[in-house]
């Protein structure tokens, strides 16, 4: 069972990463903002909850965001190991999924950050905002309010886990070949 948190700011690169690595690893990949959005494509009481809040780049409340996660990691009890993107977010949800993961005896094996400028990733998220349909990928300013987000509530979870000796850097500027590689080579000496 391996476990791990792909770790980064809006645009890094974690869900492109995520497809190669959870083939490679054969992981279940769970992207809390894939999700979500499923669901409010869906139009699902999940989906309405969380839309004001992601539309505008805030983060959904922890309590809604915990539930959801947990629920599928329940689906997916048979799972050889999970790759997380986009959770933990906060410190209270990265106690949640400590505390979690215990009940099944598992845990964190590592996070891993994928590390790069916030200009080059604000143009990349502003590139992706033309084809995605995100909403809150097509207006500058809820963008930087994602990075006010990050900066004060996700940004501190790098302790949190360095404390642990679970965090690992990985350039994340290059092309997805080789961020993949580096990604890699972090993961085969877990
Ligand atoms: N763990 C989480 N806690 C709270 N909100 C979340 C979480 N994951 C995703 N979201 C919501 O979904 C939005 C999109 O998430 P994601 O697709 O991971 O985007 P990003 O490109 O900003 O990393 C976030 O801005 C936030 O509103």
């Amino acid at each position: 069972m391996i476990n791990i948190v792909l770790f980064g700011k809006p645009g890094a690169g974690k869900g492109t990463q995520a497809e190669f690595l959870k083939e490679k690893y054969n992981l279940t990949h769970l992207s809390t903002g894939d999700i979500f959005r499923y669901n409010m494509k869906n139009d699902t009481a999940l989906g309405r909850e969380a839309k004001g809040y992601i539309d505008n780049g805030d983060l959904v409340p922890d309590s809604v965001t915990i539930k959801m996660l947990q629920d599928e990691v329940d689906k997916n009890l048979d799972s050889k190991g999970f790759l997380f993107d986009g959770f933990p977010r906060t410190l209270a949800q990265a106690d949640a999924l400590d505390a979690f993961l215990k009940t099944k005896n598992w845990e964190v094996t590592a996070t891993i950050a994928l590390e790069a400028d916030d200009n080059i990733l604000v143009q990349r998220i502003l590139e992706r905002g033309k084809t995605s349909g995100r909403i809150d990928d097509q207006d500058e300013e809820k963008i930087r309010n994602r990075y006010e987000e990050y900066n004060e509530k996700t940004a501190p979870l790098m302790n949190y886990y360095k404390e642990q000796n679970k965090f690992h850097a990985v350039n994340g500027i290059g092309s997805i070949a080789e961020i993949t590689e580096r990604l890699s080579a972090v993961i085969d000496k877990l």
